[in-house]
């Protein structure tokens, strides 16, 4: 049987919640303190449409660490991207608008051979129990996915398992469709990173929730 590979990186800022949706979709669970202080790739076979793919989702950092990959490299080995902001925190959104911005940027070139390529970005806003310390309209979030033809949806990997997973399941298979199995490129790997400087330019603010 062949498998596909497909690979997808979930961005955004620090603190916006990006391992808690992850650990979500993979365990059910909603783990509120999870220690993440190096990048990592997660794995998963999955069924698809009768089809099994190997799903491999990459959990950055935030912090700086050895060995750490760019935005840029992230964008490179990505089939679909899940780009997360806190729905309570602005300065998450600017991020993720940034993130987006760039990751069409990028993929221009690839858009032009592949039209799917609108349908492999998700423009996620998290943390929506927060909603009575809400900082970003639902309203915004569909504007800059409308803007930047990404698909939108507001969650809380603390409160919905069947959303979250949805919203992955549905990447995963968009991805896998727009999949011209793609030459395969490098791992994301490198020093600098490029999600620390574009919060440096944001400034960043930490929420205690
Ligand atoms: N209220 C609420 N809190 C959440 C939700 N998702 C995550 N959190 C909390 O937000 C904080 C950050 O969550 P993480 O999953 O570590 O966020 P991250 O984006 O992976 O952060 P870094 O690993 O630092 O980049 C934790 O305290 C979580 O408990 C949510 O849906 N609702």
């Amino acid at each position: 049987m062949i498998m596909n590979d497909i690979k997808v990186a979930v961005m955004g800022s620090e603190g916006v919640g990006k391992s808690a949706l992850i650990v979500r979709f993979l365990t059910r669970r909603f783990i509120g303190e999870y220690a993440s202080s190096t990048e990592c790739i997660y794995r998963k076979r999955m069924s698809i449409d009768g089809r099994q793919l190997n799903l491999e989702l990459y959990d950055p950092c935030s912090q700086p660490c050895e060995g750490k990959s760019t935005l840029n490299e992230q964008i490179h080995w990505a089939d679909g991207f899940v780009v997360v902001y806190d729905i309570s925190d602005r300065s998450s959104f600017l991020t993720a608008t940034a993130i987006v911005h760039l990751i069409r940027e990028t993929h221009l070139g690839v858009a032009k051979r592949d039209r799917d390529t609108d349908s492999v970005i998700f423009l996620v806003g998290n943390k929506q129990d927060l909603c009575h310390v809400r900082e970003v309209d639902r309203e915004e979030g569909q504007r800059l996915a409308s803007e930047c033809r990404c698909q939108f949806y507001e969650l809380s990997a603390a409160e919905h398992y069947q959303e979250v997973v949805l919203m992955f399941s549905k990447i995963v298979r968009n991805a896998s469709l727009g999949g011209k199995a793609k030459d395969r490129r490098r791992r994301p790997s490198g020093s600098k990173s490029m999600a620390k400087l574009i919060n440096n330019v944001f400034g960043k603010r930490r929420k205690s929730v």
